[in-house]
């Protein structure tokens, strides 16, 4: 049984008798059509997902209009219907049927999900991390600091949703409104102190985490991604900035990036403490003496509380910031310096995020999420000092429609142009886009920059040109979606598992060179 199925199921046995006229505590209705005494045995917005008793709530979607699944919905037993246009019931449909119409459909998800579960998210010390880069890794450094001070916590973001050592995996870095508050609710359940979170754009667009209350709020950046949904970069910031109005302790803004340094301003004036971080003095928690090396980056973090030596074990600069946001969260919640620093070194590595996937005396081979123009060039770059040889890069760029896909592939191609020595162009979620297409775009962008590249669409055969290509000291990086665990090619999702491409592939080179 699905598990949202099992947990729903758990609430209709359990103690609570949910009514109704409660579960929609706080919202508005332009329609009420029924009975709101009723008990109700569980939520849902998607009609597979409906048991008996169930709450229909129907979303007009991007690709379909959940409207048209009401009909399916009542058959498999949905008692309560909540639309935003106008329903005409089937006429098969049960005489006790409550239909409700409101003016948001995923705004009333919100809040009847947050009802449902018991608005758990007051029971917990929530931690809303929001920005371009750097969400993931943040999670992880506040996650083992909290480890080191013996609290507990649960992440959801990329990586899933972490309760406990039980890891989900999530269709969205920041799940529906529904998802979230089931697993807001388990974590209070289970005596979880603290939820640390990435929030996307989308999510506070979508009203994924309207209801929710945090007590701490992130931002790290910003810079040009998911525009084919925010339409302007004004656009995108306001849907970060919407975090903040969420946030009632305290908000932690990076002041080394412009649109933090506009938020900053926006912030002096609200009740929630606010506290900046970056690789400038004037922060409030900054770091110098900083010495990068390819297995670690040393430099000395300054606080209000005092300074301290840090060693982090990711290359650049973007994961000295990360740490500082991470550091700045300790302080504001009273952790000592020392747990503190100790949680930051902890952290060995991070999936995904300049991930050294295989490393011997002749290659090194990264695999890293960058697939925005901005954080490719920051990964080229970061590595740059590094590379005794060349960086041959393996890299594609992922389904985006029209004009917006195509300045993508151009500044992807041109970037690749300009920092990697060799670049394998290859398929990266190219969901129902034509790869051969997409490389075609990103080569043409790499030939007018005099890049030098070859295509090659399938993705696995990409990486293993590039491993057979890699001489002495040349690093390998391999970037993009595609590197956590499936391609979507057309409609189906294929299982990819890059780092297993890698050792494979050296096992049999070494293999081949009799070693
Ligand atoms: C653009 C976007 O956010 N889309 C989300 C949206 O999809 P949609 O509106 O297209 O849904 P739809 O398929 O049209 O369906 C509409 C409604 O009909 C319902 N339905 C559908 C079929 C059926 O048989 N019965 C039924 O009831 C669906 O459950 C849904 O409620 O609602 C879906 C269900 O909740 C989401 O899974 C989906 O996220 C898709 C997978 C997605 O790719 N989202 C990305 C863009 C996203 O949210 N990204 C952010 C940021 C990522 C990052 O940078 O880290 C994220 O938080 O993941």
């Amino acid at each position: 049984m699905h598990r949202l199925a099992v947990w729903n199921y758990i609430y209709r046995k359990g103690l609570y008798a949910l009514i109704l006229s409660f579960v929609l505590q706080d919202l508005a209705f332009e329609r009420i059509q029924g009975d709101l005494n009723q008990e109700v045995s569980s939520v849902a917005f998607d009609s597979r997902e409906v048991m008996p008793g169930a709450i229909f709530v129907a979303i007009s979607g991007f690709t379909v209009d959940g409207h048209r699944y009401i009909p399916a919905a009542i058959a498999q037993g949905a008692s309560v219907i909540v639309a935003e246009q106008p329903v005409e019931l089937p006429l098969s449909a049960p005489s006790a049927l409550t239909l409700l119409q409101v003016q948001d459909t995923r705004d009333a998800l919100a809040r009847i999900s947050a009802n449902f579960y018991g608005r758990p998210t007051e029971k917990l010390n929530m931690v809303g991390i929001t920005g371009t880069n750097g969400k993931t890794s943040i999670s992880y450094f506040i996650k083992s600091i909290l480890d080191q001070a013996g609290q507990s916590s649960g992440i959801i973001g990329t990586i899933g949703t972490l309760i406990g050592e039980e890891l989900r995996k999530n269709k969205n870095t920041t799940p529906e409104a529904l998802y979230l508050q089931q697993s807001f609710a388990e974590m209070a359940q289970r005596g979880i102190d603290t939820c640390v979170m990435e929030v996307s754009s989308h999510a506070l667009s979508l009203k994924r985490v309207a209801y929710s209350s945090f007590h701490t709020g992130i931002f790290t950046n910003l810079t040009p991604d998911h525009l084919e949904l925010h339409r302007s970069m004004e656009e995108y910031f306001e849907a970060k900035a919407m975090l903040f109005d969420m946030t009632s302790r305290c908000n932690i803004i990076n002041a080394d990036d412009p649109y933090g340094a506009l938020l900053i301003q926006r912030l002096r004036t609200r009740p929630a403490a606010l506290l900046t971080y970056g690789l400038e003095q004037d922060a409030d928690i900054y770091a110098d003496n900083i010495s990068y090396a390819i297995d670690a980056t040393r430099f000395t973090a300054h606080t209000p509380a005092g300074s301290i030596e840090l060693e982090v074990r990711l290359p650049g600069s973007i994961y000295v910031l990360n740490s500082l946001a991470a550091l700045a969260w300790a302080y504001a919640s009273g952790i000592p310096l020392e747990t503190a620093k100790a949680g930051i070194q902890a952290v060995e590595g991070i999936k995904g995020r300049m991930e050294v996937v295989y490393r011997d005396d002749h290659n090194t081979v990264i695999v890293d999420f960058a697939h925005t123009e901005d954080s490719l060039e920051k990964v080229l770059s970061t590595l740059r000092p590094y590379a005794k040889s060349r960086i041959i890069l393996v890299f594609g760029v992922y389904a985006a429609p029209g004009k917006l896909g195509l300045d993508k592939r151009r500044a992807m191609g041109r970037v690749a142009a300009q920092h990697a020595d060799f670049s394998v162009i290859t398929s990266d979620n190219p969901k129902d886009q034509d790869p051969d297409a997409i490389i075609a775009d990103i080569a043409a962008a790499m030939q007018e920059h005099q890049g030098s590249f070859k295509g090659m669409v399938d993705r696995k055969e990409a990486i293993e040109y590039a491993l057979a290509l890699a001489e002495k000291d040349d690093i390998v990086l391999i970037t993009g979606k595609g590197h956590e665990t499936s391609q979507i090619i057309g409609t189906t999702e294929i299982p990819f598992h890059e780092a297993q491409i890698v050792n494979d592939f050296k096992k049999r080179q070494l293999l081949n060179h009799g070693q």
